[in-house]
């Protein structure tokens, strides 16, 4: 029997301009589903896992289009509470050379932001279950959800889960010091955080000292020593770091830090050419539990994270629709590309 894995947070509409057109410019939008957790979800069950998506939904038909979109690929929705009024909506203007992407969030009243603690049974949602995922986005979305979160990850703990959380920083969603409360109190129960030095740095006011000279940004001494502080406070097994060593929209190359027992595994490094970066940390997490669920070891576990997440980087929309024998192909040293016929 495949391996279940739960996740929990907000699906969105994805409303997105064609191509690169700014939003002032057009008259119609392209409709997408997508949302941090959701984006693992869709992950782990293109890896043939048994994937579990929470979440609360209207019963209309927008809200049951959302579950569609999570159950064209294989996700298990049968866990989403129905009821409410609102799915969130978020824009998405896609960026281009130096004009950076915009994203407007439409969130506030959707139907998860206003579920209540009785909506969901962890008892029930985590029976069979080995790994509990979330990300700080689920919490920064309104304090119902975030007591919601913490309790859930408590009972992930009290069931024997793994828990993973993605820090996930959102400035529009609440302050560095909201984030650093709550998310302090939540990460007691997490065993495993994936996290960018922006998001240590915004969330829990972790810096490191050591940077490269030339470029100003962090060195591997410096995601050592984050991985290390953010061990030593919350007492994590596994840190997992996406190195934004020079990542610009000119400029993309994509690594990651996997630091675990006192040692850190420093995976390839990819160019990248973006078609669309949303979700690329979503694809990441994913691929690093599908390597722990699977039990890889420390290297072969952030290769085959990269490797996903660099591959999601080429896919338009939130979801990373990739197979593990792509992304084996990928970390094994095949990116050429080439048409397979
Ligand atoms: O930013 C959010 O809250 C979203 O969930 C939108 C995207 O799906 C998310 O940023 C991808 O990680």
């Amino acid at each position: 029997m495949s391996k279940k894995v739960v996740t929990f947070g907000e699906i969105m509409l994805r409303l997105q301009p064609d191509n690169y057109l700014r939003f002032v410019q057009v008259d119609h939008l392209e409709a997408t589903f997508g949302g941090g957790e959701a984006n693992v979800s869709v992950s782990l069950a293109n890896y043939g896992l048994d994937s579990v998506y929470v979440t609360k939904l209207p019963k209309h038909e927008i809200g049951q289009a959302a579950v569609n979109s999570l159950r064209k690929y294989g996700v298990d929705t049968s866990k989403i509470t129905r009821g409410g009024d609102r799915v969130g909506i978020y824009y998405n203007e896609k960026g281009a050379s130096q004009r950076g992407s915009k994203c407007i969030y439409d969130r506030a009243h959707s139907a998860i932001a206003e579920a209540v603690p009785a909506d969901f049974n962890w008892d029930e949602i985590f029976e069979g279950a080995e790994w509990f995922h979330f990300t700080g986005i689920t919490p920064a979305v309104s304090d119902s959800l975030a007591e919601i979160t913490l309790e859930a990850a408590k009972k992930a703990k009290e069931h024997g889960l793994t828990v993973s959380c993605d820090l996930n920083y959102r400035g529009k969603l609440w302050s560095k010091e909201k984030a650093g409360k709550v998310m302090g109190e939540i990460c007691k129960y997490v065993d495993v955080c994936i996290a960018n030095e922006e998001d240590a740095a915004d969330v829990f006011g972790i810096a490191a000292s050591s940077t490269d000279v030339t470029t100003g940004k962090l060195n591997r001494e410096g995601y050592i020593e984050v991985a290390q502080k953010l061990t030593e406070r919350f007492g994590f097994k596994k840190v997992a770091i996406t190195l934004r060593e020079s990542i610009s929209a000119n400029d993309n190359n994509w690594s990651a830090m996997l630091y675990t027992d006192g040692q850190a595994y420093f995976s390839k490094k990819y160019a990248l050419r973006i078609v669309d970066r949303v979700g690329g940390g979503d694809s990441f997490g994913g691929g690093l539990i599908y390597s722990c669920v699977n039990e890889f070891d420390p290297q072969a576990t952030i290769e085959f994270a990269v490797a996903a997440s660099a591959l999601k980087h080429t896919i338009e929309g939130d979801f990373n629709l990739v197979t593990v024998d792509e992304v084996n192909k990928l970390a094994g040293g095949d990116g050429s590309g080439r048409i397979q016929r």
